[in-house]
C-alpha cells in the first residue's frame, strides 16, 4: 500500500519554505512577511442585509440533518456541525497538547523539522512555495503514529502527546465516515464508490495542527495563504478564536465565526472532482491577531492513494478526466491552484 507520506516524498521543497519564522526572537513583522494590506472584510462594514454567518451551522442529531448537509455542500462548500458526538475533553486535551508543542523554544521544535522530502514534522505549510511572501504561521503534520518525533521532543513524556493525537484521529475518523456516507447519500451514488470514500484499510488521511502567534501587525501578515484543500474532506476545529475566512464571489472574503464546540467541514478537491463541480470548491485562509496565539486542528481525509478519482459514474457529462489520487496531489504539489483546470475534459 502507497501512503499519502511517500507520495509527497516525490515533490521535495527547498529548506528557506520549510522553516518558520523563529516567533521566539522576532518583535515585528519582516519584509519578508510583510503582504500588502487586506480588504476588510465586507462583513465588517456591511450592518445589513447580510446574516452574521452564512456558512449553516448543522445539529448533527437533527432529523433533517442530511438533507441540511447536501445543500450546504451544494451552496457553499462548507458548514459546521455540532452535536457531533466528539468528547469535549478530547477537544480540550488536543488544545493544551499542541500548545505545549508550539510553547517549546523555536530550536526544540526545530529538532522535528520536516524533511525536504518530508510529509511530516514541524514546518510552514506545503503551499509557501506559492506565494512571494511567508505566512505567520508555524504547523505539525502528522500521518498516523507521531511517536518518533514526540520521543524527540519529550524523551521521558511523549506518551501524553501521541495518545492524544491518536485518540483524536479516531474521532475524526469517526465522525468523517458518518458525514461522507450522509453526503454520498444525498448525491444518490453507488456502494462501490462509498466503499471508495469511506473504506477503512487503505484510506488515508493527515492531521495539522496550526499555531498563529500574535502578530504585532496583522493587516500586513497573514496566517495561511489563500488555498483549497486536496484531499476528500477536512474538519477543522478553529480553537475558540475566529481567524477562518472564506471566500465568495461578489461578497470578497467572510469570517467563518467560531462556534463554540463546532468543527468547520469543508469540500476539499477530490469530492469538488467526485461530485463534477455540484460542490464547489472553497479558497480559505486565515487571518492573525494583534493580541492572541491562535492555535487550530485540521484533519483531512482521502482516498486510497493509488486509487483512481473522477466525476461519479451517475453524472452523463464528467468535467474532470479520471487520473490516479496520488497523480493528483503531485499535479497539486506542482501546480497549486492550477491542478483543477489541468484535469478539465
Ligand atoms: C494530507 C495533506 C493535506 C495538506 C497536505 C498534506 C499534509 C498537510 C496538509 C496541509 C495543511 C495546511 C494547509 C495545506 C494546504 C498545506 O499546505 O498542508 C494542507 C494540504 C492540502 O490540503 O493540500
Ligand atoms: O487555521 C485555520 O483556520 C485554517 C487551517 C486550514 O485551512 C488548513 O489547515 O488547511
Ligand atoms: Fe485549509
Amino acid at each position: 500500500m502507497t501512503t499519502l507520506s511517500e507520495v509527497y516524498r516525490n515533490d521535495p521543497m527547498t529548506d528557506h519554505h520549510i522553516i518558520p519564522l523563529d516567533f521566539d526572537s522576532i518583535d515585528g513583522v519582516p519584509e519578508s512577511h510583510t503582504w500588502p494590506p487586506f480588504d476588510e472584510p465586507l462583513n465588517k462594514i456591511q450592518t445589513c442585509d447580510l446574516p452574521d454567518s452564512l456558512i449553516p451551522v448543522i445539529d448533527l442529531t437533527n432529523s433533517k440533518a442530511m438533507n441540511l448537509i447536501g445543500q450546504a455542500c451544494e451552496t457553499w462548500g462548507m458548514f459546521q456541525v455540532i452535536n457531533h458526538g466528539v468528547p469535549s475533553d478530547l477537544v480540550k486535551k488536543i488544545e493544551s497538547e499542541s500548545q505545549r508543542l508550539f510553547a517549546l523554544p523555536t530550536h526544540e521544535k526545530c529538532r522535528v523539522l520536516r524533511s525536504t522530502g518530508g510529509a511530516t514534522g514541524y514546518g510552514s505549510a506545503r503551499i509557501s512555495p506559492f506565494f512571494d511572501k511567508g505566512m505567520w504561521h508555524e504547523g505539525f503534520t502528522i500521518m498516523g503514529s507521531c511517536v518518533d518525533d514526540a520521543k524527540v521532543l519529550w524523551p521521558h513524556d511523549f506518551q501524553r502527546f501521541c495518545d492524544t493525537m491518536d485518540a483524536y484521529q479516531n474521532q475524526m475518523k469517526q465522525l468523517t465516515q458518518k458525514l461522507l456516507l450522509m453526503i454520498f447519500q444525498t448525491l444518490d451514488v453507488t456502494q462501490e464508490e462509498i466503499d471508495w470514500a469511506i473504506s477503512t484499510h487503505d484510506s488515508q488521511s493527515a492531521l495539522q495542527l496550526n499555531s498563529y502567534p500574535s502578530c504585532p501587525n496583522p493587516s500586513h501578515a497573514l496566517g495561511l495563504a489563500p488555498h483549497t484543500d486536496s484531499l476528500l474532506l477536512t474538519l477543522l476545529h478553529q480553537g475558540g478564536i475566529n481567524g477562518l475566512e472564506f471566500f465568495v464571489e461578489g461578497l470578497g472574503w467572510r469570517q467563518v465565526y467560531v462556534v463554540d464546540g463546532a468543527f468547520v467541514v469543508n469540500i476539499g478537491d477530490l469530492l469538488h472532482i467526485f461530485s463534477n463541480t455540484k460542490f464547489p470548491i472553497v479558497s480559505h485562509r486565515a487571518v492573525v491577531n494583534q493580541s492572541k496565539h491562535r492555535i487550530s486542528v485540521a484533519y483531512f481525509h482521502g482516498p486510497p492513494v493509488e486509487s483512481r478519482v473522477a466525476p461519479s459514474a451517475k453524472f452523463q457529462n464528467p468535467c474532470f478526466k479520471s487520473l490516479l489520487v496520488k497523480e493528483y496531489l503531485s499535479l497539486k504539489s506542482k501546480h497549486f491552484y492550477e491542478a483543477l483546470s489541468l484535469i478539465r475534459s
